[in-house]
């Protein structure tokens, strides 16, 4: 076996494998003791941040230890889990003084191009930005739409700013959570606002919306028809609408796109009770308008806070996500129960070849889940 390759029973998620496999006798592969002693001395020479360090760091700003963090909150091991919650707690006191804004729109209508140019001009204010990602292609085909380019690379390169790409949900999700937490991190560590970016082309922007202060769908120019074929439901997640592109000979375009869209708003519910919401335009690429966007988050921000809308809609965030954790938590203790978890491939082989209903496959499933506790 090459000592270079990691064999297959090691788990990487889970280092301490090492230490259990070792201690309890376990029979390892052949040539596993070459690949555990150059582990074990890579971890002997690799100081572990605990947890308390960890916190201090990332209340001093220190963007190691936030990755370090952040990477602890995205593991699905059970025992990374424990320590990230522990951490959360610890940090929770200093989170909740971002504006949080989430940003939606198609491929191609520009997110990377307005994140990139909309964080800028906010560094240049002198603030502090973290951009997140949710992205829906990742659990479902294993790929990224945005993940794969090299985005925002001016952005990241300034210093008051700080990009990480979306976590991969793997099979049992757990998005939602993720980005949640990371999003308190990077508040702990001073960011003044978070941006939130997603693809719109499905959930996703339902679980930004119940994460973020201010949600803006960010759309192209279109006639009168391709504005009619927009569902009316993401148009009411929004509590602003910006047409992007709006330059060279586009602009006349963009204009026209704009008064349309105000005009539609008009029949709509609006997405924050007490705000009216407005189409604008902007041209990502020249870093124009930039500015009146963000006067106009700033006054949604200041209304909100004064009607109480802000802070009610924070607390409703707040239970939504001990909703979806209790979710998290129920599709993980199901699938990875002891019974369960050896029993599915066999039962799910008898539903796909005829031989038994899926009623009767998942009764049985749960059967088994409540007999057996663990
Ligand atoms: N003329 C013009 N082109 C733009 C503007 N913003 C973005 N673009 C172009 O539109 C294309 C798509 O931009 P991206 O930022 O990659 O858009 P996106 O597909 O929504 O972004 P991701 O999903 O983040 O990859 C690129 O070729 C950009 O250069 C703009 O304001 N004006």
């Amino acid at each position: 076996m090459n000592k270079e390759k990691k064999p297959e029973w090691f788990d990487e998620a889970n280092p301490e494998q090492f230490a259990t496999v070792v201690k309890k006798g376990v029979e390892l592969p052949q040539d596993s003791h070459q690949f555990v002693k150059k582990q074990t001395f890579q971890k002997r020479n690799f100081h572990e941040p605990n947890l308390e360090e960890l916190a201090s760091g990332i209340l001093a700003g220190n963007r190691t230890l936030l990755a370090r963090a952040i990477t602890l909150i995205e593991s699905n091991a059970e025992q990374h889990f424990q320590k990230a919650q522990e951490l959360l707690q610890m940090l929770l006191p200093h989170s909740g003084k971002a504006i949080r804004i989430g940003i939606t729109g198609v491929p191609g209508a520009g997110k990377s191009t307005f994140i990139e140019a909309f964080g800028t001009y906010l560094c240049d204010l002198g603030l502090r930005v973290a951009v997140l990602a949710i992205d829906p292609s990742s659990s479902i085909s294993g790929g990224s739409i945005l993940g794969d380019k090299t985005r925002m690379e001016q952005l990241s390169r300034n210093p008051r700013a700080y990009i990480r790409p979306s976590p991969s949900a793997g099979k049992l999700g757990g998005v939602h959570r993720k980005t949640r937490e990371t999003m308190l991190l990077c508040e702990a560590a001073g960011f003044d606002v978070i941006l939130i970016e997603t693809v719109g082309v499905g959930q996703s922007e339902v679980i930004v919306r119940e994460m973020v202060d201010f949600f803006m769908l960010l759309v192209l120019t279109g006639a009168g028809d391709e504005l009619q074929g927009m569902k009316k439901g993401i148009m009411e997640l929004a509590d602003a609408i910006i047409v992007n592109k709006a330059d060279g000979p586009n602009k006349k375009l963009a204009l026209k796109t704009k008064a349309e869209y105000s005009r539609i708003l008009h029949f709509l519910q609006p997405a924050t009770k007490g705000w009216e919401t407005k189409a604008f335009t902007c041209s990502a690429l020249y870093e124009e308008g930039m500015n009146d966007i963000w006067s106009t988050i700033k006054e949604f921000e200041n209304n909100t806070k004064k009607s109480g809308v802000f802070a009610e809609r924070r607390r409703m965030q707040t239970k939504e996500w001990i909703y979806s954790m209790i979710v998290d938590q129920l599709q993980f203790s199901f699938f990875y129960h002891q019974g369960v978890k050896p029993l599915l491939p066999k039962i799910e082989n008898e539903v796909i070849s005829g031989s038994r209903t899926a009623t009767s496959a998942v009764e049985e499933l749960f059967r088994v889940f409540h007999d057996n506790k663990h």
